[in-house]
């Protein structure tokens, strides 16, 4: 459940006169997702999405997700577009955190991948990268090698047996993968999406229907985002490596941007990096999320099952 800060309908009242969006019919806080407040939002013009953004995001970042969804809708990728108030921003705050409006996207997500799935899932990710190429703004990926080995460093096993095996196997493999990270200019690079799993792509009558959930999306290799891809939605049931399913996935990719041989080359390492990123995400809030917290904690076996398929590969 992910509604941390609760809302009046009068705080609503006043926050929607700000729009131009008609009058508020209702409002309801959604309960996926684990890092900010949600909030489907009707009025009289349609629906909306209403973001309170919570501790874990640094509000001096904002403004450039919020430009890479206006830039990408702009394109035409279909992705929440924040709605710009009658002052001209479309940033305020909101019961004392920043807070946007955003369009509402149509579709569902999908309970289990599918080959037609994963091709349109590669075709929706390269359109996302030939997109972002106009917005010349960079972030950098705080969830990088550097990021990792920092992450990792703040990883404690607290007697757990389990634990401790994990983590003393992720050290070498993080230590390997860090070494054969490529260097910046070795593959082509721009904005990526970086966290295009299953709960954030939405699908109406068969077909990809919406993207959402910028707020890990930054500036790096093109290619890591289609290994964060594979990972993300090529195992079937958690566990099995379906290579018919990566090929589709590959295949729409390319129906778009082909991959570059160094690219190719590359993609077994970076799938590697992209195991080793949700590993150590999971294993972080594993060790550090309080018994009794409201939100369930994601399992990091299920990447180190990953990374163990990806070491083993010399193509993908
Ligand atoms: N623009 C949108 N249109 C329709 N539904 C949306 C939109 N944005 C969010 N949602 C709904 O709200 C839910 C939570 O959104 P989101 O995944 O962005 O939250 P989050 O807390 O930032 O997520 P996460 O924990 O996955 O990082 C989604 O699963 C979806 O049901
Ligand atoms: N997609 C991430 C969660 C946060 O974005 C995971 O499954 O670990």
């Amino acid at each position: 459940m992910a509604v941390y800060t609760e809302l009046h309908e009068e705080d609503m009242r006043g926050f929607l006169s700000l729009y131009e969006v008609g009058e508020l019919r209702s409002f309801i806080g959604i309960a996926e997702g684990i890092e900010n407040s949600n909030f489907l939002v009707e009025t009289t013009q349609g629906r909306f999405i209403l973001t309170l953004f919570e501790k874990r995001m640094k509000p001096e970042e904002l403004p450039w997700f919020l430009g890479l969804m206006t830039h990408l809708a702009e394109q035409g990728i279909a992705c929440p577009q924040p709605i710009v108030a009658k002052d001209g921003a479309s940033l305020r705050q909101l019961a004392g955190r920043p807070a946007i409006l955003v369009s509402f996207l149509e579709g569902r997500s999908l309970e289990a991948a599918t080959p037609q799935a994963c091709e349109q899932v590669g075709r929706g990710l390269a359109h996302l990268h030939e997109a972002g190429r106009g917005y010349k703004a960079e972030r950098a990926n705080a969830l990088a090698p550097e990021g990792w080995v920092e992450l990792f460093s703040r990883c404690t096993d607290g007697g757990d047996q389990a634990v401790a095996a994990l983590i003393a196997e992720t050290r070498t493999a993080l230590s390997s993968i860090v070494k054969s990270w490529p260097v910046a200019d070795a593959l082509p690079r721009g904005q990526i999406h970086a966290d295009l799993f299953m709960d954030n792509v939405f699908f109406r009558d068969g077909q990809l229907s919406g993207v959402i959930d910028f707020y890990f999306a930054c500036t790096d290799f093109l290619a890591y985002d289609l290994a964060i891809c594979l990972n993300a939605w090529c195992f079937e049931d958690e566990r099995h490596y379906r290579q018919d399913w990566a090929e589709a996935l590959l295949r729409g990719y390319e129906q778009v941007r082909p991959l570059t041989a160094a690219e190719h080359k590359m993609l077994p390492v970076l799938c590697q990096g992209a195991s080793m990123r949700f590993l150590l995400t999971r294993l972080y809030d594993w060790v550090h999320t309080p018994a009794g917290a409201l939100v369930t904690k994601k399992d990091p076996w299920a990447y180190q099952r990953r990374l163990h398929h990806f070491q083993k590969v010399s193509d993908v």
